[in-house]
């Protein structure tokens, strides 16, 4: 009863319940992958050592499967999450908000990822993580977007919910801005991605 009890509560958070799907977290090292997945495993921040080898986690919820993957120079995590493609339902695309010397590294990977023709038609939640941070303070919404170069997105509204509009030719993504530490933002933004599911 207490398993089926925490299993709701997480998943009817997210907007998950009910709801089967695999989903990705990738992102530069740093950005927070791993915190998250150990505040849906956990509801708490765990202090842990970066993932070094192979850039991977892995969390099943329910019949909601999380797994992470570091980009950026790590050869072996991207063949492995390549392999990975086939089958993904949504994507979480994490952004250490306040590293803005790696912004543009950040762009790269996530403008690759939104031209491989095996996600696209995958959703892409954008997170914008560490907003709590003040020495030194996390980038605005607006300055991650500009960064980013997110500038058509697919809207946070209900009232622009499309998800069955087969007329919407807007790619799925959308940025939100949260702290994993705090646990401000992410759900919001899970609930949008839920509604691809
Ligand atoms: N201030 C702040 N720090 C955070 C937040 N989320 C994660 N961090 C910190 O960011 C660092 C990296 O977090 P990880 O979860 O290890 O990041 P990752 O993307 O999994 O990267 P690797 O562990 O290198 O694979 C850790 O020191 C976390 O404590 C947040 O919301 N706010």
């Amino acid at each position: 009863m207490w398993l089926f009890d925490w299993v709701w509560n997480v998943l009817a958070n997210l907007g998950l319940y009910h709801k089967s799907a695999k989903i990705l977290f990738l992102g530069l090292d740093n950005a927070g992958k791993t915190t998250l997945l150990h505040m849906l495993k956990e509801n708490r921040v765990q202090i842990h050592q970066p993932t070094f080898h192979p850039n991977q986690d892995e969390l099943l919820i329910g019949n909601i499967r999380f797994k992470t993957f570091d980009l950026g120079g790590h050869e072996t995590a991207r063949r492995l999450w390549k392999d990975y493609f086939t089958t993904v339902d949504g994507v979480v695309y994490m952004v250490d908000a306040v590293d803005r010397e790696r912004f543009p590294e950040a762009k790269k990977e996530l403008d690759y990822l939104l031209t491989c023709d095996e996600l696209a038609s995958v959703p892409f939640l954008v997170l914008g993580n560490k907003i709590d941070s003040r020495t030194p303070p996390a980038a605005s919404e607006d300055d991650l977007r500009y960064s980013l170069g997110l500038f058509e997105t697919y809207g946070k509204d209900d009232s622009r919910y499309r998800a069955n509009d087969a007329d919407n030719k807007i790619r799925p993504i959308e940025l939100f801005m949260c702290s994993v530490i705090k646990k401000v933002g992410y759900a919001d933004g899970f609930r949008w991605l839920a509604q691809f599911f």
